[in-house]
């Protein structure tokens, strides 16, 4: 588990450490961490670090502080290093001091030629969108030279991920502690490049936000043994698609049977095209662990969604079912619900504008979860899944901006709904769905079509469980 902590658990735990240890030790703990992923940067990419052309790019606090004292590190090994502050008042002064003891220099502008940029600009101090200086040294970082980012890309929310105005895209983060969840949620995610986590000795308690890996996933993907039956590995029931959408009937059916479930139902008016794909499917209402409701259905079926919510069974609630759903009803069901909303059916769902929701994503996602006691999978780039009850918000490291095609989400509800019925709650369902549909995409590739995503998903299965 990638696990990541707000600035204030950051900062409470630094405090708690720093009170422990000699004043500077995490600063050098931390610029020696950055550093040595400089260095190996510049060993890979010029063979050496000697002689090479290092700007360090310096903010007014700690952040650029960690970039001084890593320029000197490098100056000491014989790269040439300036240092161009954001504000030449407010710079780190032991810092600066040990750069000019190593030989490094400080300059006003920022040369045209270098091997490396370090952004040592902002970090978890950062507040808002970059002001006017530090926007106009990200504006002038030489186009094709790699960036080093400190801590987090400047510009980039720590705490959320949120992107106001210019910011910082780099090639590898070096980030100290622990991870920020602006490092793992988009549109930040994407602005840091490759993570590398340098521990300096921080203890935490429980995350913020935490990101699965093969190992989370093995461990609860469901796993037929010589007991097993198709009843017993869980049967998933589809109520999906109309005369004017029947694709999402056979898409949704397509990922369900690929979810581990031992049969997948298909109730509704598409159960022809649905059986011409998949003729392994059962057909006509009857007994299940676990129901989908809501892709391809079109209008007034909330009937059909209001039924299902009544039963004490699992049920995933997407698209079209999601309209007016009402919190008290779902908030009195003791079943697991899975809602998983696109960014438009989130907003609709929480009565507020399609922006807001994109623009604060994680916030949107607890909020939901809140007010509709359910798990919630918010889809989008960065797909993220809360629980009610103040869980850690799950983010999904394994999509890929390909998905962004009809029907892939369809084929989501259904291989997160085929999980629910193998017995995983609502947010290991959304999570784990989530996860292997990315890394079915990742291994189709772009561009691709959603049937494709369902076709592949037994070898992203493969790949999560036997890497
Ligand atoms: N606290 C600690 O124990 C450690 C901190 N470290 C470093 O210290 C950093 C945090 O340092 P600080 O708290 O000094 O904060 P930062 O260095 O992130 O930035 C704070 C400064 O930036 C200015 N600023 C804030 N938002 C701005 C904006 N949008 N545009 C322009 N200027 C802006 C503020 O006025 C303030 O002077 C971490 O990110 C990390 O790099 C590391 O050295 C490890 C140890
Ligand atoms: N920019 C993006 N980056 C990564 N994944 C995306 C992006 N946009 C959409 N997706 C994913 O694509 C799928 C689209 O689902 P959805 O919006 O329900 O479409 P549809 O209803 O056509 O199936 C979701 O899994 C979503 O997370
Ligand atoms: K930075």
């Amino acid at each position: 588990m990638r696990t990541a902590y707000s600035v204030e658990t950051v900062r409470a735990a630094e405090r708690e450490l720093m009170a422990r240890l000699p004043e500077g030790a995490l600063m050098q703990r931390a610029a020696a961490g950055l550093a040595a992923v400089c260095a190996g940067l510049l060993r890979r990419r010029r063979g050496r670090v000697y002689g090479a052309r290092v700007v360090l790019l310096v903010g007014p606090g700690d952040n650029g502080g960690d970039a001084l004292y890593a320029g000197a590190r490098l100056a000491r090994r014989g790269a040439a290093v300036t240092a161009v502050p954001m504000d030449p008042e407010r710079m780190h002064a032991g810092g600066l001091a040990a750069l000019r003891a190593a030989g490094g220099r400080a300059a006003g502008t920022l040369p045209q030629r270098a091997d490396l940029v370090v952004d040592g600009l902002l970090g978890i101090g950062g507040r808002g969108g970059l002001r006017p200086a530090a926007a106009a040294l990200v504006e002038r970082i030489p186009p094709g030279v790699p960036v080093v980012a400190v801590d987090l890309p400047s510009g980039v929310d720590a705490d959320t991920g949120e992107v106001a105005g210019p910011a910082v895209t780099a090639e590898v983060t070096v980030t100290f502690g622990a991870y920020k969840p602006g490092l793992l949620i988009d549109p930040g995610a994407s602005r840091a490049g490759a993570l590398h986590l340098v521990d300096i000795g921080l203890e935490l308690p429980e995350p913020e936000v935490e990101a699965l890996q093969h190992a989370d996933v093995a461990g609860l993907l469901p796993e037929p043994t010589a007991s097993s039956d198709k009843y017993r590995r869980g049967v998933v029931g589809i109520v999906a698609g109309s005369a004017q959408y029947p694709g999402a009937a056979v898409l949704a059916v397509a990922g369900a049977l690929r979810g581990g479930a031992g049969a997948v139902r298909y109730v509704g008016p598409a159960a022809d095209s649905v059986l011409a794909r998949h003729p392994e499917t059962l057909i006509g209402p009857g007994r299940v662990q676990a129901w989908v409701i809501g892709p391809g259905l079109g209008e007034g079926r909330a009937g059909e969604v209001a039924d299902l919510l009544a039963q004490d069974t699992a049920v995933l609630v997407d698209a079209d079912g999601l309209r007016g759903l009402d919190p008290a009803v779902l908030r009195a069901r003791t079943a697991p619900t899975l809602l998983t909303p696109h960014a438009g059916e989130a907003a609709a769902l929480l009565g507020v504008s399609r922006e807001s929701v994109e623009a604060g994503r994680l916030a949107a996602v607890r909020r939901l979860a809140e007010r509709y006691g359910a798990a919630v999978l918010l889809k989008g780039s960065t797909t993220l899944v809360a629980s009610a009850g103040g869980r850690p918000v799950r983010v999904n490291p394994t999509g890929t901006p390909w998905l962004a095609t009809a029907g892939s989400g369809d084929v989501l509800s259904g291989l997160a709904g085929s999980l629910l019925a193998g017995g995983l709650s609502g947010a290991d369902a959304g999570a784990v769905g989530a996860y292997l549909h990315g890394l079915a995409a990742r291994r189709t590739g772009g561009p691709l079509l959603a049937q494709q995503v369902a076709e592949a998903l037994p070898a992203a299965w493969r790949d999560a469980t036997h890497p």
